[in-house]
């Protein structure tokens, strides 16, 4: 019981050196791009969720407080998936492996049954609480089935991202929105640096130890995160352009449009009743 808590105990070890920079941490760069950009990000992310409520701050959205039981929810998600990628590079035990991809599969789990666009439900399921027991149960079974292989499970959960992108293409097919075709291919810009560098990770790392540069990982994370910057914005913005059409979602830049570095988030046009 004791080995699957133990250092080095995890099925898959990243390229970059162990305890190469401290005793206690196995993957230093790897651990620590979190740090600096997983929870700044969690952050920002906060941010851009509050955003709904922006335009008339006081507000609210159909009688949705001002941090919504969604949102928080997601929020919350987020930040644990941070959290144990954080533990899982620390100690690079298969414990830490199992949280990290788990955390990531119930992550996406919340995210698709709160925020996933009603017209997008497959025929059989009339509601959102149907939909939330359909996701509820492949993702137990999911997490059931991610025991056998889990080394494997990264692969299928990397193969999630290309359901957002065929969403998002599908969506750009209706929309003229320059804004949001803009969002989208900044996303994907991102997205493609970051699998680029976690595919480079795992299967060249030899290539980066001969040349001394076993970093790619640790940029994953750094570019992960910034994509999903951008793609959380876009499924607001496509579930309220569904499902509340009356605000007139609209993206936006924080703090202004023209700044090299910006927060996106998504400002409702319309104002709204107050709470
Ligand atoms: C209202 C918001 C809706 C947003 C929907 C997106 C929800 C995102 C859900 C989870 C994101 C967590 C991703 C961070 C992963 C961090 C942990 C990590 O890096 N783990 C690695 C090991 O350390 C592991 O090998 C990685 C496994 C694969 C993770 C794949 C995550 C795919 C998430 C999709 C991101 C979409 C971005 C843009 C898509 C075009
Ligand atoms: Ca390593
Ligand atoms: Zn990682």
């Amino acid at each position: 019981m004791l080995s699957i808590f133990s250092y080095l105990s995890a099925e898959v070890d990243w390229c970059e050196g162990n305890f190469e920079r401290s005793t206690i941490i196995a993957e230093y760069y790897n651990t620590s791009c979190f740090w600096e950009t997983r929870d700044r990000t969690t952050l920002f992310s906060l941010f851009l969720l509050i955003p709904l409520k922006l335009p008339g701050v006081g507000g609210c959205l159909h009688g949705e407080p001002f941090l919504s039981f969604r949102t928080l929810l997601t929020q919350s998600a987020l930040f644990l998936a941070g959290v144990f990628s954080m533990y899982f590079h620390m100690t690079l035990s298969y414990v830490g492996q199992l949280l990290d991809e788990l955390s990531i599969l119930w992550t996406l789990a919340v995210a698709y049954s709160f925020w996933y666009p009603k017209v997008y439900f497959p025929r059989c399921i009339k509601n959102r609480k149907h939909f939330l027991w359909l996701s509820g149960v492949i993702t137990v079974v999911s997490t059931l089935m991610s025991f056998i292989k889990p080394a494997f499970n990264a692969y299928v959960l990397n193969c999630i991202a290309f359901h957002l992108l065929y969403l998002t293409w599908r969506e750009l097919k209706k929309c003229k929105d320059k804004r949001v075709h803009r969002m989208a291919a900044v996303m994907v810009m991102w997205w493609g640096l970051a699998i680029t560098s976690w595919i480079a990770d795992k299967w060249l790392c030899s290539l980066w130890q001969t040349i001394n540069f076993p970093y790619f990982h640790s940029f994953w994370h750094v570019l992960i995160a910034i994509s999903l910057l951008y793609c959380c914005p876009l499924v607001i913005y496509f579930n309220i352009t569904y499902e509340m059409p009356s605000f007139k979602p609209k993206l936006e830049y924080w703090p202004s449009n023209s700044w090299p570095v910006v927060v996106p988030y998504v400002a409702l046009e319309q104002p709204h009743k107050q709470c």
